[in-house]
């Protein structure tokens, strides 16, 4: 970028910023400083001529981590020869820094925001250092925005800065580069305000300098790299010439002028400099057609058509690309058919080594969960050509030519419905090699014991996602012992753990119990499991292993329970007087067709990632350093999946909500229908553990007015994706079933959160001026709770049916629950409202005997039924 770099323009640095930087912020959360000190000198390696270091985390001791990381970096010669600029909100941190800084430090940063005082307090101190400083253009009345107000505010602190002696040359000015190309017509001033003027500040200012936060800039094209460095980098080929001496950048992401692509190119500069008044409307028109793409890739998608047919192959399989995977396969297979090979060697020959080079990858963490999917996806259609080939020749072929590395029985246990984390493993195994035998969901233990039996299966695996999963685990371990199976059981699935399994499954199974705590580790566990050499050390440190867990668990004083009674002494004691106002709609309500497109604006995104294992919040997985570029082709690729799912309307959201006068009656809650003689009851649970101080010990009824008041339920449940799923199935795309029922998951918890602001603005009506956005609403910031059977406050799953009744939810949202109380269609939530603002979640955790008795009588079960729903809250 000749024009860019060859200026005195200096880059600084931001990944040494837990704001910025997902990755330098857990490294920096969990003290790993060695790594953070390499991201450091990662920074400088790439051309960063300042580094910015901000430890600004709410949960972060921000001053000894600044003092920490800036003594450790300037022990580092090559890291050391930069300045750097020390950032925070909090004076006390930067002052800190100051103190650990060799070279000259950069302050960032200091502005009249809180008056001249405090203005000229700050910028002596900074003399006092020898610091040079940012100042930005913010003064009492708030940020600029405007050219004139940007012009006015730096004018007025230089006059103010230079008056008290502070040297003209430490002085930085951040005229504040903010979003463009928003939509809102305000904001299309906003690039070129900028750069007009950081011209006049040059004017105005003698000596001074000129800096700006870029990334900005382009904030409306988040997940959208290819726009994003075009704009960054139109930006600064032409705010340079006006003066800028400096910008917070990320100096490996910037495209050479000349590169970008010529019609990107000009509706960038068109936003910049707001040639045209569509120049918005013409951006992101364009963009849509860089989503999820880089120019990197743009350059290799033209590049690798013309390379062997086996190189081919292999770079389909990495890079997860399935449009020519059927032409290459065949073109392989014909040129060995014409040698005299053999159709199998396709697969044995360029398609494993394709595939090994995604394990290998996979194993070290070069390559993330999604394209992994992505690449099983290709290898199943280039196998899926072949078969007809290798079936033809079956005759001809030993049998042990064929054979797969392992094979596998999987299955999500009786009861339950949950199956993309299984449908995740199924398909990491698969493209490693092993035979998967996939029994879906909701199996009992005759057919996994019958199916592992008939297809003489190497190991079974199970899944599940709700707790009384749990217990039909530890069923199919016992019937495994019983009919004296020695084949490994693997477990996993959310609510599984290494706990768990060390208690209560392992020791119902002689055999090798291996707790798999994701996908990434599913193919170490199953090659350890089957390799000769391997095998037995493996098995024998897992036994010892839960062995441990056990020990450490018999040695552990268990928590301190009251009995029922003192627990229910120390109940919550709620202001009732604050309780809520009776609903304005009572009763029960059907949305039998939630607009999709107005649910896509609620989505929670962040465990939409880890579903995928990616972890880190969104935003900030997108910039990620590490998981980033995953992370963005997974969103895009969502972004279009919902566009389709929407448009063509793919899916349709149901829903119920219902309100209904009650009384607190002890740990009951009594609910009064109108149209019924005899009350419901939902029983509740309370905490028994022996609280420290004046903590109560809290149960759900706590909230709700034995003189009177009122609960809500509600239920919603996303249908129609069977058909696109069998679809996407037979294209054998696991890749694109597994994204869409990741996304029904995600409209199914939108929908749980629309269905609750609705009830508190308009139902309920209890907080009918709420104006929260959506990270306010994920954060759950609103009035009231959702509890919901089988979490923590509530953590039996039998109040499902109850709740269920009420609602009606089989006809009105056509929900069923299984026996084990799981929700189907799967993508499904249901809880309770309560509207008390002092209601709050909590977790039952253990309960005592006395409880259990007195809930099972409560409940109208059996001890042993009430045992079983309960028990992860009795161990
Ligand atoms: C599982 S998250 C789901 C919301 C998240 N934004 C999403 O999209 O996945 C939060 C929900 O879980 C339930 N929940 C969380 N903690 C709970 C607790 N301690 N007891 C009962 N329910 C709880 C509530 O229904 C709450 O709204």
């Amino acid at each position: 970028m000749t024009e860019i770099t060859t200026a005195r323009f200096v880059n600084i640095g931001e990944r040494t910023n837990v704001t910025g930087s997902a990755r330098f912020k857990k490294l920096i959360m969990a003290g790993d400083y060695t790594s953070a000190v390499e991201v450091a000198r990662q920074q400088v390696e790439n051309g960063a001529q300042v580094i910015d270091v901000n430890m600004d985390e709410g949960l972060l001791d921000a001053t000894l981590a600044m003092t920490t990381f800036l003594k450790l970096i300037s022990a580092e010669p090559d890291i050391a020869r930069v300045p750097v600029m020390v950032d925070s909100s909090k004076w006390e941190v930067i002052e800190a820094g100051l103190k650990c800084v060799s070279g000259k430090p950069i302050v960032n940063s200091i502005s009249m925001k809180e008056g001249e005082e405090e203005f000229l307090k700050h910028a002596r101190l900074c003399m006092a250092y020898g610091a040079a400083a940012v100042v930005m253009a913010f003064d009492e009345t708030g940020q600029a925005d405007t050219k004139d107000r940007k012009v006015e505010i730096c004018s007025r602190a230089y006059k103010l800065l230079t008056g008290i002696g502070f040297p003209p040359e430490d002085i930085i000015f951040d005229p504040n580069i903010f979003a463009v190309a928003t939509g809102i017509e305000e904001h299309d001033r906003y690039g070129l305000d900028f750069i007009e003027a950081v011209q006049e500040i040059k004017a105005n200012c003698p000596h001074a300098k000129t800096s700006g936060g870029l990334s900005n800039l382009s904030f409306s094209f988040r997940g959208n790299e290819t726009v994003r460095r075009a704009m960054h980098s139109v930006f600064l080929y032409h705010a340079i010439p006006a003066g800028l001496d400096m910008a917070i950048v990320n100096a490996g992401q910037l495209d050479i002028y000349d590169d970008i692509d010529a019609e990107l190119r000009e509706a960038c500069e068109d936003v910049t400099l707001m040639r045209r008044p569509d120049a918005t409307e013409r951006l992101i028109d364009l963009a849509e057609s860089y989503k999820g793409k880089s120019v990197a890739d743009e350059k290799a998608a033209e590049e690798w058509r013309g390379w062997a047919v086996e190189r081919r192959l292999e770079h389909a399989l990495v890079k997860g690309i399935d449009a020519h995977v059927v032409d290459d396969t065949e073109e392989a297979r014909a040129a060995l058919a014409a040698n005299g090979g053999r159709p199998i060697e396709v697969i044995e020959g360029p398609l494993m080594d394709g595939m090994n080079v995604v394990g290998d990858l996979f194993g070290s963490g070069k390559m993330f969960l999604p394209q992994v999917v992505k690449s099983a996806r290709v290898m199943k259609k280039a196998v899926a050509h072949l078969i007809p080939f290798i079936e033809a020749e079956k005759d001809l072929l030993p049998e042990e030519e064929r054979k797969a590395k392992g094979k596998i029985v999987m299955a999500t246990v009786k009861g339950d419905v949950h199956d993309i984390g299984k449908n995740i493993v199924g398909v990491v195994l698969q493209c490693n090699g092993y035979d998967v035998i996939d029994l879906g969901v909701m199996v009992p233990w005759q057919d996994i014991l019958k199916s592992a039996n008939d297809n003489k299966a190497d190991m079974i695996g199970l899944s599940g996602l709700i707790t009384p999963s749990l217990d039909e685990m530890v069923t199919v371990a016992e019937e495994m012992s019983r009919s004296e199976f020695t084949m490994p059981l693997l477990i996993g699935g959310a609510t599984t753990s290494k706990v768990h399994t060390a208690l209560r499954i392992d020791p119902a199974y002689p055999g090798p119990v291996i707790h798999v705590l994701d996908a990434s580790r599913a193919v170490g566990v199953a090659s350890k499991l089957l390799s000769d050499t391997q095998r037995d050390e493996f098995v024998d440190e897992t036994a010892k292993e839960y062995t441990r867990v056990r020990d450490a668990r018999a040695g552990k004083t268990p928590s301190v329970l009251l009995s029922l009674e003192e627990a229910r002494a120390n109940y919550y004691d709620a202001y009732l007087s604050d309780k809520p106002a009776p609903p304005l709609q009572p009763g029960v309500h059907v949305f039998d067709d939630w607009d999709l497109a107005d649910l896509r604006e609620y989505i929670d995104w962040t465990p939409f990632f880890r579903a995928w294992e990616l972890h880190g919040n969104y935003p900030a997985i997108l910039d990620d350093d590490v998981v980033g570029e995953t992370a963005r082709q997974l969103k895009a690729d969502a972004d279009a999946m919902l566009d389709k799912i929407v448009a063509e309307k793919w899916l349709t959201a149901r829903g119920v909500a219902g309100f209904w006068p009650c009384a607190r009656d002890g740990d009951d809650v009594t609910i009064h229908l109108v149209n019924r003689e005899e009350h419901v009851v939902l029983p509740f649970l309370r905490q028994q553990v022996k609280k420290s101080r004046d903590r109560a010990n809290m149960c759900l009824a706590d909230f709700i007015d034995p003189a009177g008041d009122w609960i809500g339920g509600f239920a919603v449940g996303i249908h129609g994706i069977e058909p696109h799923s069998q679809r996407f199935l037979a294209d054998k795309d696991d890749y694109s079933d597994i994204l869409l029922k990741a996304l029904a998951d995600r409209f199914a918890e939108a929908f749980a959160e629309r269905l609750h602001k609705h009830t508190r603005t308009d139902l309920w009506g209890y907080a009918p001026d709420e104006q929260l956005g959506n990270e306010a609403l994920i954060k759950e910031q609103y009035r009231g709770i959702r509890p919901a059977p089988g979490y923590p406050a509530c953590p039996d799953h039998s109040l499902k049916p109850i709740l269920f009744e009420l609602l009606d939810a089989e006809k009105n949202v056509g929900l069923t629950l299984t026996e084990n109380f799981a929700m189907y269609p799967t993508a499904a939530v249901s809880g309770f409202y309560f509207g008390h603002p002092e209601a709050e979640y909590f977790g039952v955790a253990r309960i005592g005997r006395d409880q259990l008795e007195d809930y099972a009588k409560r409940s109208g079960v059996d001890m042993a039924t009430a045992e079983r729903w309960l028990r992860p809250n009795l161990d």
